[in-house]
């Protein structure tokens, strides 16, 4: 009988650190299944391309990573430009993990572990914003400074309450960000606190935060928060926590496959993210590129 291959990263430091416990549970459901795993560790963020050089992936029916949603990325971005049309499996073993959650994967690994075992799987857009791919999310502002600002150390030790902490600490600076906002459609300029652009539902640990998107539906969904009295923040933020806050006065909601987005501000240097890790310089061309990448879903029932 051929032999049949798999093939699992992981990021060692990812959240708690607490995946390479799992590995052995790792290899015992999919030899069990008839696999042989091939193991990669992960010891910066060069690997996640370097890993696939002189390496046969053809052999492989899934690839799998355990990591946060920056591993996530990293390893989405070399396999599209690679062009590795291999099932990917995501293990969720980072600090926030909003990919994993939006695709509806159980957070307890080994349950995770054994739903990948499955292998169903499904196409799912993939956003490109100028030359970077994104799962999840691409945005600008305060809060993607945030996700970068925070220390590693105090994600491992506190989790996403860091993320909140280091938050609340950059309240008092808000900058406001001059934006003109493009689709075909319309262009918008405004002032803003800050935008995303989501091919997921949720991100930073808000899972009802593009609550219409779907990752199969070739649209990404842009909201931005316009600036208003600090006070009227705290309503946005009920409000994006209960996920009813698209047709609220102080958020601007636009469904598109393209935008552009220019800070029309010279002098400031606007921080972008990308699924939690540093993004491009503005200006910013989005688009999405309908069911991209081949992704292992959670069996449906
Ligand atoms: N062995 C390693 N030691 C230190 N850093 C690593 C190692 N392997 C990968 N990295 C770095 O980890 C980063 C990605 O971390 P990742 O997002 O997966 O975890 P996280 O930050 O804990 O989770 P989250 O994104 O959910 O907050 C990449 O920037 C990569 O360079």
């Amino acid at each position: 009988m051929n032999k049949r291959f798999v093939f699992l990263l992981y990021n060692p430091v990812a959240g708690n650190k607490s995946f390479p416990n799992h590995l052995d549970y790792f290899i015992e459901v999919f030899q069990n299944k008839g696999y042989e795993v091939h193991l990669f560790r992960t010891s910066s963020a060069e690997d996640f391309s370097n890993v696939f050089e002189n390496r046969d992936v053809s052999i492989y029916e899934a690839i799998f990573i355990a990591g946060g949603d920056g591993s996530v990325n990293a390893l989405v971005n070399s396999m599209i430009k690679l062009n590795i049309d291999i099932p990917l499996g995501i293990i969720p073993a980072g600090t926030m993990n909003d990919i994993c959650y939006n695709i509806g994967m159980p957070m307890d690994i080994r349950q995770v572990i054994e739903s990948l075992s499955v292998l169903q799987t499904e196409y799912v857009d993939v956003g490109l914003v100028n030359d970077q791919y994104f799962l999840n999310v691409c945005g600008g502002g305060l809060f993607m400074e945030i996700s970068q600002n925070t220390d590693r150390q105090l994600k491992n030790v506190m989790g996403r309450v860091a993320y909140y902490l280091t938050g609340i600490q950059q309240l008092p600076n808000f900058k406001k960000l001059n934006l003109k906002i493009s689709t075909e459609e319309q262009v918008i300029e405004d002032e803003f606190y800050f935008f995303i652009v989501m091919n997921g539902r949720g991100a930073g640990g808000f899972h009802k935060l593009a609550p219409e998107a779907m990752m199969n539906d070739g649209k990404l969904d842009l909201i931005a928060i316009k600036v208003c009295p600090l006070n009227e923040l705290s309503v946005v933020f009920a409000k994006i926590l209960r996920g009813n806050h698209l047709s609220y006065k102080n958020i601007l909601h636009i469904q598109s496959d393209h935008f552009s987005i220019e800070n029309m501000e010279e002098d400031y240097h606007v921080i972008t993210d990308i699924d939690g890790e540093e993004g491009p310089n503005m200006p910013l061309n989005l688009q999405i590129l309908s069911r991209k990448l081949k992704m292992i879903l959670p069996p449906k029932n």
